[in-house]
């Protein structure tokens, strides 16, 4: 993440900068940063700085119309990805009325490919950078041809499961998918997991063993489990396999260090 800030701004008000960037990236990204509530989208954000404490509401003021929610299926999705999606789907209904809900079930998140546009603090940053800036993830226009994925999280069990389809664009070796997008799927998964655990987080180590090749087109599940925490550290296994199961393609284990906006405004 790289931010650009006037050098005549105040602490203050790059704090509240960076606090607006951050509410966006609650609203608009697949990571929503801090304690979220899954089952509000677009919560207002409480932030302390040393001389005031502010509450930043987010909406609705921010829509100029309703972003695309790329975790959604699409036509390019196969049969096995719709499969798992509906499987996955099926067990994130919303808690019937009378019904309390303790996180027993999956809950979809929304995956969203903009949030400088929507932040209102991205104003201290290049206009380039604000109109140009897509989630890395999230910026093939053409549909199934690179990361095409949704992400469920099930909060009991402290796990994250994601459905990914790679498309054609993702090649590496012939027929299979490049080492580093199968690294950017699971830093996305395990990022995304991890900020749901705490603050604002960043990755500060990505461990990866890859087992057997992924074939280009195929589908495959991402899995993210909790292994311990530390303070502000989060340490996280993730899996991905076929979707049966039986082939292990890639291992590995992320450290995510919780950082605070003062973290970013050193750059
Ligand atoms: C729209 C959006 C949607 C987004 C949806 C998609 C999600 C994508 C998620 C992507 C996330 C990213 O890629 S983030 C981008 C890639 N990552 C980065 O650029 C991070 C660059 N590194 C840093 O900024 C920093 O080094 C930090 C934040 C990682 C740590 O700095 P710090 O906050 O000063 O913490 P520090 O005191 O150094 O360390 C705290 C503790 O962590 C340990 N620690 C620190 N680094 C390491 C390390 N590499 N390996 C082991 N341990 C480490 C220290 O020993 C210490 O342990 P102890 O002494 O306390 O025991």
């Amino acid at each position: 993440m790289v931010f650009f800030f006037a050098q005549s701004l105040s602490i203050l008000e790059m704090a509240r900068s960076v606090s607006r960037i951050f509410s966006g990236f609650r609203c608009f990204g697949s990571l929503p940063f801090g304690n979220t509530q899954l089952k509000t989208q677009c919560p207002s954000v409480l932030f302390r700085t040393t001389s005031e404490r502010t509450v930043v509401q987010v909406l609705p003021s921010i829509f100029s119309r309703k972003p695309r929610d790329f975790s959604l299926p699409n036509s390019s999705w196969g049969e096995e990805m719709m499969r798992l999606y509906n499987y996955y789907n099926s067990q994130s209904e919303e808690a019937t009325e009378g019904q309390e809900d303790h996180g027993e079930q999956w809950t979809r998140l929304p995956s969203y490919n903009r949030s400088l546009k929507y932040a209102t603090g991205g104003v201290y940053l290049s206009k380039i950078i604000q109109s140009k800036a897509r989630l890395f993830t999230r910026n093939i226009r053409d549909p199934g041809a690179a990361f095409e994925y949704v992400v469920f999280f099930r909060q009991d069990k402290q796990r994250c499961v994601c459905v990914f389809q790679a498309g054609h664009l993702l090649e590496g070796p012939p027929g299979h998918v490049h080492g580093g997008a199968i690294a950017t799927m699971i830093d996305t998964v395990t990022g995304t997991h991890a900020s749901l655990l705490s603050a604002p987080v960043m990755t500060a180590n990505l461990n990866i063993n890859y087992r057997s090749p992924i074939p280009l087109g195929s589908t495959v599940l991402i899995e993210s489990t909790l292994d311990k925490e530390e303070g502000k550290k989060k340490f996280i296994l993730c899996s991905v396999t076929s979707t049966d199961g039986s082939r292990v393609h890639t291992e590995a284990t992320a450290l995510f260090v919780s950082i605070s906006i003062s973290h970013l405004l050193r750059g």
